[in-house]
């Protein structure tokens, strides 16, 4: 059998993407309205009191163009956690006016592909440790796409050796390093929890970042030989207190 990757996981990951009913919600009274605003403002504060005491992390982003208005973003050590989280979420008087558009399970992955050998357990080194249980920023934009490495034919990443995988992400590290301080990734991965086997989640403050990193990629060996890609979805970053204005 051929060796599989080394993974090292991290919180576990939900993406949340929904629609909104605009014409139903245009008929609440403004104070059904601020009460349904606060109730969400409520639970986007527990995601940040979570956050801060870096036992999760959550992102809340409006997406732009049509085949989503929103996105929710959760990350926590347990799948229990974003299971009973989805719930508190479905039970909020917004979620009467959401339709639902895409979910995606996930956890937050690193392989061993360019991992130095060593004796150290890898779960207590700092640098791992902030990359699994990582703060995602608040940046303006954000970039969510699922992805699947190819099996067809020639092109089968399952079936190249570890060294050859090693030496082509190699050289997909190289290129992303390029954008460091431009554009923060996160990789979930997926396999045997979600049709596609992995989430690339990107922030920037500049929505042009993304467009340039994924192209550039489009060229290395891993992405167009072996990348197959999911719909993408791009948005603007939603601060809870500018939720009254966003839905009225
Ligand atoms: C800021 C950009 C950036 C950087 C620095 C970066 C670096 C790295 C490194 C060093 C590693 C390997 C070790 C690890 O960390 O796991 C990876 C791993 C991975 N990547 Fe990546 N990636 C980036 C960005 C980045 C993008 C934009 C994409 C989408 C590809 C595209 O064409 O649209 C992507 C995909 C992935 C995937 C699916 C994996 C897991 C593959 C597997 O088979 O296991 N990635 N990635």
């Amino acid at each position: 059998m051929n060796e599989a990757a080394q993974t090292l996981d991290g919180w576990y990951s939900l993406h949340l993407l929904y629609s909104v009913d605009w014409p139903s919600l245009r008929l609440l009274e403004n104070d059904e309205m601020e009460t349904l605003v606060t109730e969400l403002q409520d639970f986007l504060k527990r995601q940040e009191e979570v956050h801060d005491k870096k036992e999760g992390s959550y992102a809340f982003y409006n997406i732009t163009g049509q085949k989503a208005d929103l996105i929710l973003w959760m990350l926590r050590p347990t799948i229990d956690e974003l299971n009973a989280l989805e719930l508190e979420f479905n039970k909020l008087q917004i979620s009467d006016f959401l339709i639902p558009s895409y979910s995606y399970v996930s956890i937050i992955e690193l392989s061993n592909y360019l991992a130095k050998e060593s004796d150290e357990d890898p779960y207590q080194n700092e640098y791992v440790k902030k990359r699994l249980y990582p703060e995602v920023p608040k940046s303006r934009y954000i970039c969510f796409y699922p992805m699947d490495k190819r099996r067809q034919g020639e092109d089968n990443w399952y079936m190249l050796d570890m060294e050859k995988r090693r030496e082509l992400m190699r050289s997909h590290g190289m290129i992303g390093r390029g954008y460091a301080g431009k554009v923060k990734q996160f990789i979930t991965g997926s396999v045997g929890l979600d049709e596609y086997e992995w989430g690339v989640t990107l922030f920037s403050d500049e929505m042009l970042q993304f467009k340039k990193l994924i192209y550039e990629m489009r060229f290395d060996e891993v992405s167009a030989r072996y990348g197959d890609f999911g719909d993408f979805y791009v948005g603007v970053h939603l601060p809870a207190d500018s939720l009254l204005s966003f839905f009225r």
